[in-house]
């Protein structure tokens, strides 16, 4: 079991080496995800960059309050022009696989993450070494679901048909506040489900993964619960490879950002180890 301090060393660690490969200080538009590890990279950030021109995008309340804190400029997503991209957005994640599949939202913020990675040429993810796992659902045992607040019951009843044995929505600490609000006054469901697939596992015979046999891979499970009515956003960042997603981005420079569906996975992931290395993982060319 390790303690607070070796977890906030490693995740330091990571956001320092992930800030010095990736940063760019000529940069103009900068991504900023939420979490306790977005703190650590927009201070490596701070330490680096002299430019007060960036402009730094935030995924929600916290996030901005991160940006503002640091004394850097923070943007509006909706105040970017449609055809203005991020050069990097950074964030964190509460699980990642070995394709760099990730589960987001545990800190209740997905969907404006989702967008900001969207519009970023290049997304990067800084985590601890507790979320490196081979498949989605191992340590990390729900998948957070943004849902209209009047829509829980049914959704609810459907994540339970798609083969969730209990999902929950989750509820402020202090019980008599109800149920914890997203940055959009929507509410979270946490859905338990078995470790996922990935496309190997299923070509492998591991499963069909597409529920019939209650298993799932992650991109399946995300397009079946992102097609319920009354969910906002899944907290499963796949879909497209980061690689694919950037050279898609490159040979539509100047136009239009192209719409990239289930949301994207990151081009590397950097993970701070218990004994102060940092792991990267990156996706494959
Ligand atoms: O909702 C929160 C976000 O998706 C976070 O990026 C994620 O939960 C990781 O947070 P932390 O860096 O605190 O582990």
């Amino acid at each position: 079991m390790a303690d607070a301090t070796t977890i906030e060393s490693a995740k330091r660690a990571a956001a320092i080496q992930a800030v010095a490969e990736n940063f760019d200080p000529a940069a103009t538009h900068v991504g900023i995800g939420s979490g306790t590890t977005i703190v650590y990279v927009v201070d490596a950030i701070k330490e680096r960059s002299t430019n007060p021109n960036i402009r730094y995008i935030p995924t929600g309340y916290q996030s901005r309050k991160v940006i503002e804190q640091a004394g850097l400029t923070p943007f509006s997503f909706d105040s970017l022009s449609d055809d203005v991209r991020l050069d990097i957005a950074f964030d964190g994640a509460d699980e990642v696989d070995e394709d760099l599949n990730c589960i987001k939202g545990g800190g209740a913020c997905l969907f404006q993450e989702k967008l900001v990675a969207e519009k970023a040429r290049k997304f990067i993810c800084v985590a601890d070494y507790r979320k490196n796992q081979s498949r989605l659902l191992t340590n990390w045992h729900t998948i957070p679901i943004e849902v209209a607040p009047i829509s829980v019951p049914p959704v609810l009843r459907a994540l339970r048909e798609l083969g969730s044995p209990n999902p929950q929505l989750r509820q402020t600490l202090l019980e008599k506040s109800g149920p914890l609000q997203t940055d959009q006054g929507f509410f979270i469901i946490d859905a338990p489900f078995p470790p996922l697939l990935i496309p190997a596992d299923v070509e492998a015979g591991k499963g069909k993964g597409d529920g019939s046999d209650g298993t799932w891979e992650v991109n399946k499970l995300s397009q079946a619960i992102k097609r319920l009515t009354g969910v906002l956003e899944v907290g499963i960042f796949s879909g497209l490879d980061g690689v694919e997603a950037e050279k898609l981005r490159e040979s539509d420079a100047g136009k239009t950002l192209p719409v990239i569906t289930g949301g994207q996975k990151p081009i590397a992931v950097y993970f701070g180890m218990q004994d102060g290395s940092v792991q990267v993982r990156r996706a494959k060319k």
